[in-house]
């Protein structure tokens, strides 16, 4: 295990389709040791920058190192070092689960008994044994994607790469997906995970870069984005739930300009600032709407992410 230095370094990537600059000069550290999330909305570039990671597309500029090994120069190393697990990803249908982890083991060059020991070990611990010998065709979606992140892990990289990781599993297995995710960030592996499920990045990550239009445009820890404050231009949703809801919506409806959806025994609201929830909070208990919940869905980085989409909708 490297301890020096982050377990991706880019620094000024560039990368150009056609006439579409995916890619605009993105500066990224994913640290050792923690769970980094990259967010942006369609077409930010985050498929584009983890391509280039991963080796699997050549940037026009700059300069990516992953575990201490230059992309463009060392592409070998990178990919002993790396674990790749892409949203889209083929399976060699007709292989068991078993056989297609053993089929990388191989190509990771793992001996034989140390290869089919690390495949018992994913089996397990992604609760794939009793689907073992099936043919990879028959499993579900959610059980292929857990194959997916078995599949990543086979050779115990130091760096992971995962690109929306978690679409497609059921809520047990999202649960699970953090709790190994945060298991591997523990054990000193250096993450990086894409995702629109925001409120999971949340309990997930350690630090989230914001990228768009092909650049990264912020970088906060989650404690930053928890504690985001009225004077940090930041406006995120707001779920409320009444005893009274007849009082609730009277309430809303007679403030101007307030975007409400009703929702059962309540409605959500927003984007409002913490300021401006404040204020109507007030407004609802001096109503005596009998206020019983009233929080921001999504938390902090949702207020970042729309915050940062904001000016092109
Ligand atoms: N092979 C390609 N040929 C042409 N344009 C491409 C290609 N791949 C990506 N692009 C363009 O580059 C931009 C960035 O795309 P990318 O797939 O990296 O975005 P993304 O952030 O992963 O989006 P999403 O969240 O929708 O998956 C988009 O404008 C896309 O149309």
């Amino acid at each position: 295990m490297i301890v020096t230095g982050a377990g991706i370094e880019a620094a000024a990537v560039t990368r150009r389709f056609g006439s579409v600059d995916a890619l605009r000069g993105v500066d990224l550290t994913v640290p050792y040791g923690q769970v980094t999330a990259l967010v942006g909305p369609n077409g930010a570039g985050k498929t584009t920058l983890m391509l280039v990671l991963a080796t699997l597309l050549a940037p026009d500029g700059g300069r990516v190192r992953v575990a201490g090994h230059d992309v463009a120069a060392d592409p070998g190393r990178v990919r002993g070092a790396l674990g790749w697990m892409p949203d889209a990803f083929g399976m060699y249908d007709h292989l068991t689960a078993r056989e297609y982890l053993a089929f990388f083991a191989d190509a990771y060059l793992l001996d034989r008994a140390t290869g089919q020991k690390r495949v018992t070990e994913l089996l397990t611990l992604f609760r794939l044994e009793e689907h073992a010998g099936q043919p990879v065709h028959v499993l579900s979606r959610g059980q292929k994607q857990r194959l997916g992140l078995a599949r990543a892990l086979v050779h115990s990289p130091t760096v992971l790469l995962l690109d929306e990781p978690a679409s497609g599993m059921d809520p047990r297995s999202r649960a699970e997906l953090r709790d190994i995710l945060r298991g591997l960030a523990a054990d000193g592996v250096a993450v990086l995970v894409s995702s629109h499920i925001l409120t999971e990045l949340e309990e997930i990550a350690d630090r989230v870069v914001l990228i768009n239009h092909g650049r990264v445009v912020g970088e906060h820890t989650m404690a930053e984005l928890a504690g985001l404050g009225p004077d940090v231009d930041a406006r995120g949703t707001w779920r409320i739930r009444a005893l009274r809801p007849d009082v609730l919506i009277e309430v809303l409806e007679g403030r101007d300009g307030l975007s409400a959806r009703p929702m059962p025994a309540g409605a959500e609201v927003g984007p409002l600032s913490e300021d401006e929830a404040a204020d109507l909070l007030a407004a609802l208990v001096a109503a005596e709407a009998r206020v019983v919940a009233f929080e921001p869905v999504g938390g902090g980085l949702e207020a970042a992410f729309l915050a940062m989409t904001r000016e092109e909708r």
